[in-house]
């Protein structure tokens, strides 16, 4: 079990990597702010210039809305010129920097109403082709009392809300682990099983197996994995883990899971209140959506779901909408009292910004306006007071709550207890703000799958980036001529990667990237293990003897933030801790045969509803013309191109080393394929192609969307997680005579890669460069040689 030294060292490991990304993310955009003028920052899509306010809203939580235009005074056209804001940013309104005479009105305006602030920072809460809509915390912005300048911008900043609430929950860890006298503890704030369990303080404690006849299942179809990993975290008194691959249905058993505890049963005997939450806004929508859809009647009533979340940022479908929390709160009876508050703000805010006008006519100054900004005060409080009330009684009545593990640290939840909480995608969210629901729930489920791509890291990303550069550099001076090609050979550092062999990951853990030979030897070691995936029972002595022995308990301080708190207990408390869903209703079986043995320890097997299906299936009867080429393409479901010995060299995009890289010849390729799939009758929309680099998506993209419209989906590996098509061509891009394979190491995004294919999968890639990249990807091309339709493209 875990020491006090060793609790100590881990929490100030998180704390340190913590401000490392933190300090990434403040350099990448302080950068750009100093550096560039108003106008290049407008240039860069980081600064709109010249706004006016067109309007100013009250929002859930006494937020005040802020809508900016392009007022015509300034601007020949309303329309925003290319910029990057997105809903959810960080966002300053702050006086417009250009010519002498605005700054000076702005400043002018500024004294005139000394007590009040005229910048704030907020969120962006919606964009339009012509309006921006900021949404601003009062007690963020410091006071209650916003003036803006009747000319502003607004510009982006970088998101140091998020590292603030994961600071302060590893500010309570330490607090709730070792709580001293100068240490005040907050009453509430005490140690649970579940923590102890999380910090190897204290042993998992014992389950009480669930017998088959103990339980009935909403859904009958679900598969034996999939009922062993409910029974599994419905009888983990503290914390479970479901693993599952690509496409075995880890959101379904989610759902039936939700269904299971929120009803009273000889297992649940009482129904909980459960907590759902998400890595990012999609994942918890897409749980929603699919409890939303769940059928009731007099008998099984609807779940009383609530969505905590901005509707700007949540999915467009109007269930999701009715279901969030802002929405509720205007649909009950109390509402109407706080509409009225709200409206008097409003018509008091806009008096003030000068769209409404005041009783003499014009915008109220100096002792009329100081007054009426202290009715904005009490007003606002009143607001909050009775909004506060509809929100906890909104949040009471609902058993099932859900938002991202982020916003479960929101002022809406401060109070709220739940029996349970679940994080679905949990390997792709930082430990730290899985912290922030755990600190509200008794238990903890975690599904997500450790194979596919972990959290993105700026700051390792940063390190990766600066070694490959001390790597590059003497090798640039022992030949320069090397350094001026711009073709296979390029001696410039990768993106985001590591381009040498013996250069792996900064963080050493089990299975991040690289693929040293210990990596597979650990994969297939993990096969041999009966116990890793065993429903209850007796285990017959023979396997044991296979069995690799669980881990010793012990708390590891991670190496980097990419390693989660879901690898984190499965390397702590191995098969003791999780269940893996084995059957995949996504790929067919040759599809899926390479991820799974190598991954999977051969345990993903495939649904015999998708095992065989094939484009021929989907796209019925062929031309009937004895087209043998045209059969060929639709019934092979992995096709290789190797363009091995082409010298379809790679290009370095840009002059610097951040470039990315781009194949023009392997493009080429993907627009022959895809030609030919819509030709034999595959739509447009049905096909995805996927690729390790930006600078191939950019190729391709003005290659292919004047042909086939924005149905045909072209982009890189991290977008398409999580996702799925019925054809997928995969193009590897590197082809060089130096042996660089850059991201194409990285197993994990070269699992997801391979496995988003329903029914076809086509590999463009060059062997000769491809096979230098480890072992992995050295069994990939061996699996590919012997098992896909290989194909030598004309030179
Ligand atoms: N027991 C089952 N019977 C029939 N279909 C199932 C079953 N379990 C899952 N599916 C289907 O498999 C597909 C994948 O399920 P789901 O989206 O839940 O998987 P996932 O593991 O969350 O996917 P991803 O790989 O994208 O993370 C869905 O179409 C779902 O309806």
């Amino acid at each position: 079990m875990s020491s006090e030294g060793e609790i100590k060292a881990f929490i100030a490991r998180q704390r340190q990597l913590l401000l490392r990304e933190r300090n990434a993310e403040i350099e990448r955009s302080s950068l750009l702010l100093s550096n560039c003028g108003p106008k290049l920052l407008e240039q860069k899509g980081l600064a709109l210039n010249g706004l006016g306010v067109a309007s100013v809203n009250i929002g859930l939580g006494g937020k005040t809305l802020v809508e900016l235009e392009r007022p015509s005074a300034y601007h020949v056209s309303p329309i925003f010129p290319p910029h990057t804001f997105r809903n959810g940013d960080i966002a300053r309104i702050e006086a417009n920097v250009s010519s002498g005479s605005t700054t000076k009105k702005a400043k002018k305006l500024a004294t005139d109403t000394t007590s009040v602030t005229n910048s704030a920072e907020g969120v962006v809460y919606k964009v339009s082709d012509t309006r921006i809509v900021i949404s601003i915390d009062p007690s963020d912005a410091g006071s209650d009392a916003l003036d803006l300048p009747e000319r502003c911008r607004v510009v982006k900043l970088a998101n140091s809300i998020t590292y603030d609430r994961m600071d302060k929950v590893i500010d309570r860890l330490e607090k709730t682990t070792a709580p001293s006298g100068d240490n005040k503890v907050p009453a509430d704030w005490k140690l649970t099983p579940l923590m102890e369990v999380l910090l190897a303080m204290k042993p998992l404690s014992q389950r009480t197996p669930i017998k088959d006849s103990d339980l009935t299942f909403f859904d009958p179809n679900l598969n034996e994995s999939q009922r062993e990993a409910i029974k599994f975290c419905l009888s983990s008194p503290e914390v479970a883990c479901i693993h599952g691959p690509p496409g075995t249905g880890k959101t379904h058993t989610l759902v039936e899971l939700i269904r299971q505890m929120t009803t009273q049963s000889t297992v649940t005997t009482k129904p909980l209140r459960l907590l759902v939450c998400g890595a990012s806004n999609l994942s918890v929508d897409n749980v929603l959506e699919r409890l939303l859809a769940l059928p009731s009647d007099k008998d099984k009533p609807a779940l009383k779901v609530t969505r905590i979340g901005h509707p700007a940022r949540v999915m467009a479908h109007q269930g999701i909408l009715d279901s969030t929390l802002e929405v509720k709160t205007t649909r009950t009876d109390q509402a109407a009292l706080v509409k009225d508050v709200k409206q008097e703000l409003e018509t008091i805010l806009g008096t003030l910004s000068g769209k409404v006008k005041g009783a003499k006519g014009k915008a109220p100054r100096g002792a009329e306006r100081r007054k009426m900004w202290d009715e904005v005060k009490a007003l606002r409080k009143e607001f909050r007071q009775r909004e506060g009330g509809i929100v906890t009684s909104v949040l009471s009545e609902s058993q099932v709550v859900l938002a991202t593990c982020h916003s479960a640290g929101g002022r809406q939840l401060r109070n709220q207890e739940f029996d349970v909480v679940i994080i679905d995608e949990a390997t792709q969210a930082m430990e730290a703000v899985c912290w922030i629901p755990v600190f509200k729930a008794k238990k903890l489920i975690l599904a997500g799958d450790p194979k596919q791509l972990p959290p993105t890291v700026l700051s390792l990303n940063q390190e990766r980036r600066m070694k490959e550069k001390a790597k590059a550099k003497p090798l640039a001076k022992g030949k320069p001529e090397a350094k001026q090609k711009n073709i296979a050979g390029k001696a410039d550092p990768e993106p985001e990667s590591s381009d040498k062999d013996e250069g792996g990951p900064l963080d050493s853990d089990r299975d991040t990237e690289g693929d040293t030979d210990k990596e597979l030897e650990d994969d297939n070691e993990e096969a041999g293990n009966p116990l890793s995936n065993e429903p209850e029972g007796p285990v017959s002595t023979s396997r044991i003897k296979n069995a690799r022995k669980e881990p010793k308990v012990e708390l590891v301080s991670p190496k980097s933030l990419e390693v989660t708190m879901f690898e984190r207990l499965e390397n702590m408390y191995g098969s003791r801790i999780k269940r893996m869903l084995a059957v995949q209703y996504r790929m067919h079986k040759q599809i899926c045969d390479f991820p799974s043995k190598t991954l999977y320890q051969s345990k993903l097997k495939s649904h015999p509803s998708v095992a065989d299906h094939t484009l021929q299936d989907l796209v019925g009867d062929l031309s009937g013309d004895g087209n043998n080429d045209e059969e060929e393409t639709l019934q092979h479901p992995v096709v290789f191109f190797d363009t091995s010995g082409c010298e379809y060299f790679e290009r370095l995009d840009g002059d610097t080393d951040e470039g990315s890289r781009c194949n023009e010849n392997e493009a080429t390729i993907v627009k022959n394929w895809v030609t030919k799939l819509v030709d034999v009758g595959v739509e447009p929309g049905q096909i995805a192609i996927i690729t390790p680099y930006q600078a191939q998506v950019t190729l391709l993209t003005s290659l292919l969307r004047p042909l086939y419209g924005s149905s045909l989906e072209i982009g890189t590996v991290d977008g398409m997680q999580g996702r799925e098509k019925e054809a997928v061509i995969i193009t590897l891009v590197r082809s060089n005579d130096k042996r660089e394979v850059g991201f194409l190491k990285e197993k994990r995004r070269m699992n997801v890669a391979m496995t988003r294919a329903r029914r076809h999968l086509c590999v463009i890639g060059d062997s000769s460069t491809v096979v230098h990249g480890g072992r992995y990807l050295k069994k990939w091309l061996e699996w590919l040689e012997s098992n896909a339709d290989v194909r030598f493209p004309e030179v």
